[in-house]
């Protein structure tokens, strides 16, 4: 550590980090070579939001993981003062919060033979703070500015994380267990809302259908805007009914919501599951050819791909072989 005496190196290796799993690592790294100790746990709340739980970042850890109650007191404990020591059975635990923007969102539990510096500490804690601030750079760049949703470059990368995955599991259409659905969500006749009232009342309206769409889905899904007036969900569920309710509830929300000045609203949707692997075009363009069958209908409509007419809507094999 002589060499990076100040934490340079890690500083910037925690800070050159635009993915999330890269900039996890370089935080583990840097707290693994803090030499004066051996063993050592992080948990951190990653959305820095209050009510939500400090998770365990380096899974691997030695120490015995502890319970979500048991990291609540610890992070009560260090949020009133700052560094704490115990000595249990000829080791010493350390614990170190992590901040971000003056709030304790975690903290370091480090066990070692003897005490830490404070020098080594102070390091841990700067290094700590680094970490959650180009944390929240990066989700923030994940983010459309407007509505906060996930943005269109980021659920490129999610559809291929979650095709791979599929590919991987070979989860079969009639399995019992959840899997993961796209849907293509559209805001019906959007341009007479522009027209007839301005782009400032527009924008309000795709804000509201941007919080509804994200109360209507679970945490562990992903909601994004993919275009203008049009959002993109990659949501679980049982099987194709259990989507298309779940659409349906959307729906019906958007349906009796009272837009101020609009009045009311609807919108229409195309879905499709993720059973295998398949390029993020061919998954986009399957759930808007079904989005595009529910405007078609007649709006206000979800309709599944699976629905649609294939046959008549592929190119006929009636080809005459030439050579
Ligand atoms: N206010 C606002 N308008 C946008 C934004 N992005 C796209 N639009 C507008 O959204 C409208 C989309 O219109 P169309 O694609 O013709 O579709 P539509 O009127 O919603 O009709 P259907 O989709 O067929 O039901 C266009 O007028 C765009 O200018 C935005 O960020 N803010």
């Amino acid at each position: 550590m002589a060499a990076n005496a100040c934490g340079h190196d890690w500083v910037v290796e925690i800070t050159q980090q635009e993915e999330e799993p890269e900039l996890d690592q370089a935080l583990i790294n840097a707290v693994s070579e803090l030499d004066e100790f051996s063993r050592f746990a992080i948990y951190i709340n990653k959305f820095f939001k209050p009510g939500l739980p400090a998770r365990l970042l380096n899974k691997d850890s030695v120490i015995e993981e502890l319970s979500e109650h048991e990291v609540n007191e610890l992070i009560e404990k260090v949020s009133r003062n700052k560094i704490r020591i115990s000595r249990n059975y000829g080791f010493i635990s350390t614990y170190v919060p992590i901040y971000y923007m003056g709030n304790v969102v975690g903290v370091l539990v480090i066990e070692s033979e003897k005490e830490l510096s404070e020098r080594c500490s102070m390091l841990a804690i700067y290094m700590l703070n680094i970490y959650a601030n180009q944390l929240s750079l990066l989700h923030k760049s994940q983010l459309d500015p407007l509505t906060e949703l996930l943005n269109r470059q980021t659920f490129d990368k999610k559809v291929i994380e979650i095709a791979a995955d599929a590919a991987i599991e070979h989860i079969e259409p009639d399995s019992k267990h959840r899997h993961w659905y796209l849907a293509i969500v559209d805001i019906d006749h959007f341009k007479r809302v522009n027209d007839n009232y301005g782009h400032v009342i527009g924008d309000e309206v795709i804000l509201l259908v941007a919080q509804l769409l994200k109360n209507n889905f679970r945490f562990e899904d992903y909601v994004f805007r993919y275009g203008g007036e049009e959002f993109a969900v990659l949501f679980q569920a049982s099987d194709e009914l259990d989507a298309r309710n779940a659409l349906n509830r959307f729906r019906g929300c958007v349906a009796e919501y009272p837009f101020p000045q609009v009045g009311n609203l609807t919108v229409s949707s195309g879905f499709m599951p993720i059973y295998e692997f398949e390029m993020v075009a061919s998954l986009v363009q399957k759930a808007d050819k079904a989005l595009y069958h529910s405007k078609n209908m007649g709006r206000n409509r979800v309709t599944a791909y699976s629905e649609l007419d294939i046959q008549q809507s592929q190119p006929q094999d009636d080809s005459i072989e030439l050579f």
